[in-house]
């Protein structure tokens, strides 16, 4: 049985008007690793994404998690082992409080009260937002949300954490917060992003995907120092790593 916590095999999604987001597309992600999925608009980072959590089935090729290849008859061990934290945190959260919205992955999953709770009660005191149980999701800020959004997500406790972009819309605190936090995770995360410097504190391999194939798969800094498929990918050196401009003029 192969070691890989994540495999995608000659991965092809047509969506039904006939756009081909992936194209033979093949990763494999081994327990605990952070990988970054990085590309222009458009390149396919969503589309793969949604096969790792099951909405999407390839058209052609194979994903497998934890062993088990991803289909209708398997989509609940699935949705257990992958956690997806999506880019719009509305779409996440539902119920009327918070509580309940971190509450409501635990209860689905048939947990009894007092298990729910203590999953609850662990989940918001890890993001910090337990001072906001009681408050109504939608009428949280932006960064509030991406941690309740988390929370619910790490309270059913999958072994694979997926993030479309976790960043976007956050302000600078509220980024650096959400980053010292997923660095204390220990789980399998995959994240896809336009923050490379993010993806500088968080990932230590980065794939480059274009046009739905992959572009480049390696070394975070490797990849960053590599100016061609920097060029090829529309993406821009991390900032961190572009040089001062008024001490070291190109
Ligand atoms: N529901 C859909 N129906 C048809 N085509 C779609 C659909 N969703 C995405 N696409 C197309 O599939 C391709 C890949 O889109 P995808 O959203 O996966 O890219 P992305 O890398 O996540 O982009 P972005 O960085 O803009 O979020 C694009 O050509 C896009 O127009």
């Amino acid at each position: 049985m192969s070691h890989h916590i994540v495999e995608l095999t000659d991965v092809t999604y047509t969506y039904p008007d006939r756009t081909e987001a992936l194209r033979g597309l093949s990763v494999r992600i081994t327990h605990g690793e952070s990988v970054a999925i990085v590309g222009a608009n458009g390149s396919g980072k969503t589309t793969l994404l949604s096969h790792l959590i099951g909405v999407l089935l390839p058209t052609s090729g194979t994903v497998n998690i934890g062993g088990y290849p991803v289909t209708k008859q398997t989509l609940p061990h699935v949705r257990r082992a992958v956690g997806m934290v999506f880019q719009n945190s509305d779409d996440q959260l539902f119920m009327p409080t918070v509580y309940d919205d971190v509450a409501f992955g635990p209860l689905n999953l048939g947990f009894p009260p007092a298990e729910v709770d203590a999953r609850v009660t662990a989940a918001l005191n890890t993001v910090g937002a337990w001072p906001l149980k009681d408050r109504t999701p939608y009428r949280l800020s932006g960064g509030q949300k991406r941690a309740v959004a988390i929370a619910a997500v790490i309270a059913m406790d999958p072994s694979i954490l997926v993030m479309d972009e976790p960043t976007a819309g956050l302000d600078p605190l509220a980024r650096r917060q959400l980053i010292n936090l997923l660095k204390t995770f220990t789980h399998t995360k995959i994240i896809a992003t336009h923050d490379l410097d993010l993806v500088l504190d968080l990932c230590p391999r980065t794939v480059v995907i274009g046009a739905g194939t992959v572009l480049a798969d390696g070394p975070t800094l490797d990849v960053f120092n590599n100016q061609d498929l920097l060029n090829q990918a529309h993406l821009e050196k991390p900032f961190r790593m572009q040089g001062c401009p008024v001490c070291c003029p190109s």
